[in-house]
C-alpha cells in the first residue's frame, strides 16, 4: 500500500475505535454516506464527497494537460503564474516544490510580492484558480495581469490567450473567462470542496502546466483508494489518532517533516485540518513545525505527526509515510474521520466570511484611524484585549516586554498565532518569528502569512476554541500597486484585510498585539533581537 501509518505512545480510548468500527465508518465513507456527520451536516456533506473519486475521475485531465503544456511551450510560454487562494493554490505549490518545478504562486495582496510576480511577461501564462470565482485577491491578480499584458503591447485576443482558468461550472469566473477569451477553461467537480481539491483540476492544472508528471500522483492516490473501505487502513488509523488526540487533551496536531522528500506539506495539511475541524468552539489546531525537534514538538497538548518518517518513541506521535498523492488522499480521509469523532461538519467554513465582510466594509468606509501606543525604532505598537495594560513601553526593552505580555496572555491550553501581512519572499525572515516565540513559551505557536492564512487557520481562530492570543505584523508599503478598475490599491486591500481581521478578533475580546513595521527589514531585525 502506498501509505504507511505508525503510532507511538498515544492512548486511543477504546470507544473511539469501537464506535468507528461498529458504525462501519470506513466503508460508509467510501460509499459517500453523507449522514456520517449528523443531520445538520448532511446537506453540505451530500455535495462534498466527490474527492473520494478523484484518483479515477481526474485521469482524463492528464492527456489534455500534456497537450496544453506542449501548445504553450510551442509559443514560448514556459513560465506559469498561479493566482489562487487557500485550496486553489496550496496543493499545486506543494506538488511543484516537491517536484522541483518552478511555479510562481500568487496568494497575497502584498504590493511588493505581486509586483515581483509580474516580470518576464513575454513568456508568462497565468492560471487563475477560484472555485467560487468570487475571491477578491484572485480577481485582483487577474485584473493586474490583464492590464500588464495589455501595457506590454498584446491585443485583446492575445491577452486572453495568456490565461487558463480553473473554476466551478456556472461561477462568475467561468463567465469572465469566456468574456476575456481565456485560452482554456477547466471546470472542476463542484462536489469537491476547496481544501479537498488537491487531486482535482485545482491541484493538477497548474502543476501539470508547470511541468509535473501528475499521473504519478493519481497512481499513488489510486493505490491507497483501493484500501479505504477496509478496517485498519492507514488513513483510518490517522483519523483515529487525530480523534483520540482530541479526546485525550491533545487538540493540536504538530506537523513536522521526517524526511518525506515532500516540500511544504504542512502548509497544505494546515488548511485541511484547521478549516475542516475548527468550528463550534472546538477543533484541532495544526502547528507547522520547522523540524521534528523544533520548539513545540514535545508540547503536552499536541499530537506530533511526522510526515514521511517514524513516530518519535516515547512521545505521543504518529508517522505517516508515503508519496504525495497518497498523502493528499490519506489526510483528507483522516480529517473527515476525525470530524466525525469531534462531532463537527468537516466540509463547511462558517466563520471565514466574517473577516471578509469586515474588509469590504473598511474598503468602503476607509481604514481605521489608529494611533500607536508606542513606537520603538521601526516598530509601532498597537494592542487590544488588554494585552499591554500595565506594560512600561518606555522601558529600554519595551518591545520585549510587550511580546512577553502577549505570551503571558495565552490562556492554559491556548495558542499564539503570528499573522504576518508581509511579502513572503522579500520578508521571508519574518517566518523565523514562530520558532523564536515558541522558544519562550510552552504554548503552541503558529505562523501564517496574511492574507493567505485567512483562507486556512483563520477559520479556526474565529470558529475554534477561544483560547488564542494573536500577534499581527504589518509593514510599510513603499511602492503601492493599483488594482485595475477598482477604487483601491493592493496596499489598501492588504491593510483593510489586516484591519478586518483585527476587528473580528477584537469582537471576540481576544488578546491582540499589532506591530506595524515602518521599515520592514529593520523591524524584523528588531523583533528577532527583542526575542533574542
Ligand atoms: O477557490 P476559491 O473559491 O477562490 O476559495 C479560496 C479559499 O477561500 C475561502 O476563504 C475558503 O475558506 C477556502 O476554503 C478556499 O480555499
Amino acid at each position: 500500500m502506498t501509505l504507511q501509518f505508525r503510532c507511538s505512545g498515544l492512548e486511543v480510548p477504546e470507544p473511539v475505535r469501537a464506535q468507528l468500527a461498529d458504525d462501519d465508518v470506513a466503508a460508509r465513507l467510501v460509499g459517500k454516506d453523507a449522514t456520517l456527520w449528523g443531520p445538520e451536516a448532511e446537506p453540505e456533506a451530500s455535495i462534498r464527497l466527490g474527492w473520494l473519486d478523484l484518483p479515477a475521475t481526474s485521469r482524463e485531465l492528464v492527456a489534455r494537460l500534456a497537450d496544453l503544456r506542449a501548445e504553450l511551450a510551442g509559443e514560448g510560454l514556459d513560465r506559469v503564474v498561479l493566482a489562487g487562494m487557500g485550496g486553489s493554490s496550496l496543493a499545486p505549490e506543494v506538488i511543484c516544490r516537491t517536484a522541483g518545478v518552478p511555479l510562481v504562486v500568487l496568494d497575497t495582496t502584498d504590493p511588493g510580492q505581486v509586483a515581483a510576480a509580474m516580470t518576464d511577461l513575454d513568456r508568462t501564462v497565468v492560471v487563475v484558480s477560484s472555485k467560487s470565482g468570487g475571491t477578491v485577491e484572485t480577481d485582483s491578480h487577474r485584473r493586474a495581469f490583464l492590464t500588464a499584458f495589455a501595457e506590454a503591447g498584446l491585443d485583446e485576443q492575445q491577452v486572453g490567450r495568456r490565461f487558463v482558468v480553473v473554476t466551478d461550472p456556472g461561477s462568475p469566473l467561468a463567465e469572465t473567462a469566456a468574456a476575456m477569451g481565456a485560452r482554456a477553461v477547466f471546470l472542476a467537480d463542484p462536489h469537491v470542496g476547496g481544501r479537498y481539491s488537491a487531486l482535482s483540476a485545482f491541484g493538477l492544472v497548474p502543476a501539470a502546466l508547470a511541468g509535473v508528471d501528475v499521473a504519478e500522483l493519481l497512481d499513488d492516490a489510486a493505490d491507497l483508494a483501493e484500501h479505504l473501505a477496509e478496517e485498519g487502513n492507514p488513513a483510518l488509523e490517522l483519523g483515529v489518532a487525530m480523534g483520540a488526540g482530541f479526546r485525550t487533551g491533545r487538540d493540536k496536531v504538530a506537523l513536522a517533516d521526517g524526511g518525506s522528500g515532500i516540500t511544504g506539506f504542512g502548509d497544505w495539511a494546515e488548511q485541511l485540518v484547521a478549516e475542516s475541524t475548527g468550528k463550534e468552539g472546538r477543533g484541532l489546531l495544526p502547528v507547522v513545525l520547522e523540524s521534528v525537534d523544533a520548539p513545540g514538538a514535545a508540547a503536552p497538548d499536541a499530537l506530533l505527526a511526522v510526515v514521511g518518517g517514524d513516530p518519535v518513541e516515547g512521545r505521543p506521535s504518529v508517522g505517516v509515510a508515503g508519496p504525495l498523492g497518497a498523502q493528499f488522499l490519506g489526510w483528507e480521509y483522516a480529517t473527515a474521520v476525525a470530524g466525525r469523532v469531534l462531532g463537527i461538519n468537516p466540509f463547511d467554513q462558517p466563520n471565514v466570511t466574517e473577516s471578509k465582510e469586515n474588509t469590504s466594509r473598511i474598503l468602503e468606509s476607509g481604514l481605521p484611524d489608529e494611533r500607536p501606543l508606542a513606537t520603538v525604532g521601526a516598530v509601532e505598537l498597537y494592542a487590544s484585549g488588554g494585552v499591554l495594560d500595565g506594560v512600561d513601553l518606555s522601558a529600554h526593552d519595551g518591545l520585549t516586554l510587550a511580546l512577553d505580555a502577549l505570551l503571558a496572555a495565552v490562556p492554559p491550553r491556548g495558542y499564539l498565532a503570528v499573522m504576518a501581512y508581509l511579502d513572503r519572499e522579500a520578508d521571508a525572515r519574518a517566518g523565523e518569528l514562530r520558532a523564536a516565540l515558541a522558544r519562550r513559551t510552552e504554548h503552541a505557536v503558529t505562523f501564517g502569512w496574511g492574507p493567505r492564512f485567512l483562507h486556512s487557520t483563520g477559520q479556526y481562530h474565529k470558529g475554534g476554541p477561544q483560547v488564542g492570543a494573536f500577534l499581527q505584523v504589518t509593514g510599510a508599503v513603499t511602492d503601492d500597486l493599483p488594482v485595475p478598475d477598482r477604487p483601491y490599491s493592493f496596499g489598501t486591500l492588504q491593510a483593510a484585510q489586516a484591519a478586518g481581521d483585527r476587528q473580528a478578533l477584537a469582537d471576540r475580546q481576544r488578546p491582540l498585539l499589532h506591530l506595524h513595521l515602518t521599515d520592514r527589514s529593520a523591524g524584523v531585525d528588531q523583533l528577532m533581537r527583542a526575542l533574542g
